[in-house]
């Protein structure tokens, strides 16, 4: 980890629930549409997540990926199955959870600080005190956080005076300002360059290691994933299933060196097989899948 200072806490601070699983999907199913144009986009798909798992999912496109991200953040309900997410059902949950995306999606009328800053705005129980709280400890938290991913002194930026990479470190202060318990990170550096891409990847593992989320990432990158992750999901073609789950005990905190090992390599070339034995499965059962998705 780099010598930066520690991120201020939060003054409200919850008892973490003991609990051996953060998340849980039990047999989960996902179809969109209904009769002959539905699609079925997840088949029974189970997952137990532990918390601070760092879990990265790889797989091809359209097999399902971000449609797992949006069961676990009760954006989309499971057409069949269970979701439960800190032992409740999801959607009943009161745990926090932070996002970013690949196009980091700040608001452009207000500076960077107020954009990181309005997660503690708007989230319970940050908001409650947010009006008390904003110009003090929030404020000190959002500075501590711009400072950490290289951002210090642009609090007072308006988003369209920012680079691309500039934009999503910013995007990752967001989705961390409120302490949550899960990080939801659909391909969060996807459009950036790869030196800023590696620059970033340490930053997150830095803050990672620090405040321990539950991390949910999505990339096609699988340099990225074995970097980053301490599990990795490897996905088959739609309808998505978990076909591989593969832990990785590289010795953190991970550094560029680690890339250059023979195990990194033989991890990511792994990976890559398996992806494309996935693609070549699909290919092969696409027909016969079309008829049954419509039949199931
Ligand atoms: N709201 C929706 N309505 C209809 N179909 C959808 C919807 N959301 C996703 N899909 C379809 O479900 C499938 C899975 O989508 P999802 O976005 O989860 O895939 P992904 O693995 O994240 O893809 P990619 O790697 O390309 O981002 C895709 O075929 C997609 O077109």
């Amino acid at each position: 980890m780099t010598d930066a200072v520690p991120l201020p806490a939060l003054p409200v601070t919850e008892t973490p629930p003991l609990l051996d699983r953060i998340v849980q999907l039990e047999n989960v199913r996902v179809r969109f549409g209904t009769g002959d144009a539905s699609l079925l986009a997840l088949d029974r798909t189970s997952l137990t997540v532990r918390p601070g798992d760092f879990v990265a999912m790889v797989g091809p496109s359209g097999c399902g990926k971000s449609t797992i991200l949006k069961l676990v953040a009760g954006l989309l309900r499971p057409t069949e199955g269970n979701v439960f997410v800190a032992g409740r059902e999801v959607g009943a949950e009161r745990i926090g959870i932070g996002m970013a995306f690949q196009n980091p999606t700040l608001l452009p009328w207000l500076s960077i600080r107020q954009n990181i800053m309005l997660p503690l705005k708007i989230v319970k129980p940050y908001a409650d005190t947010y009006r008390r709280d904003r110009e003090t400890v929030f404020r000190d938290r959002a500075e501590a956080l711009l400072a950490r991913v290289g951002l210090a002194g642009f609090g007072d930026r308006k988003p369209w005076e920012l680079s691309g990479g500039m934009l999503q470190r910013a995007n990752l202060c967001r989705a961390l300002i409120h302490a949550p318990k899960l990080l939801m990170l659909d391909e969060p550096f996807g459009a950036l360059d790869q030196f800023t891409r590696e620059e970033l990847w340490s930053v997150l593992q830095d803050l990672y290691l620090e405040t321990r989320p539950t991390v949910f990432l999505v990339t096609h990158d699988l340099r990225e994933a074995a970097f980053l992750a301490s599990r990795i999901l490897v996905m088959s073609a739609r309808p998505g299933r978990v076909v591989e789950d593969r832990a990785v005990d590289f010795a953190r905190p991970r550094t560029l060196e680690t890339t250059f090992a023979d195990a990194f390599g033989a991890l990511t070339n792994e990976l890559r097989r398996l992806i494309f034995q996935a693609r070549q499965d699909q290919a092969a059962i696409a027909p016969a899948t079309a008829t049954q998705e419509t039949a199931a």
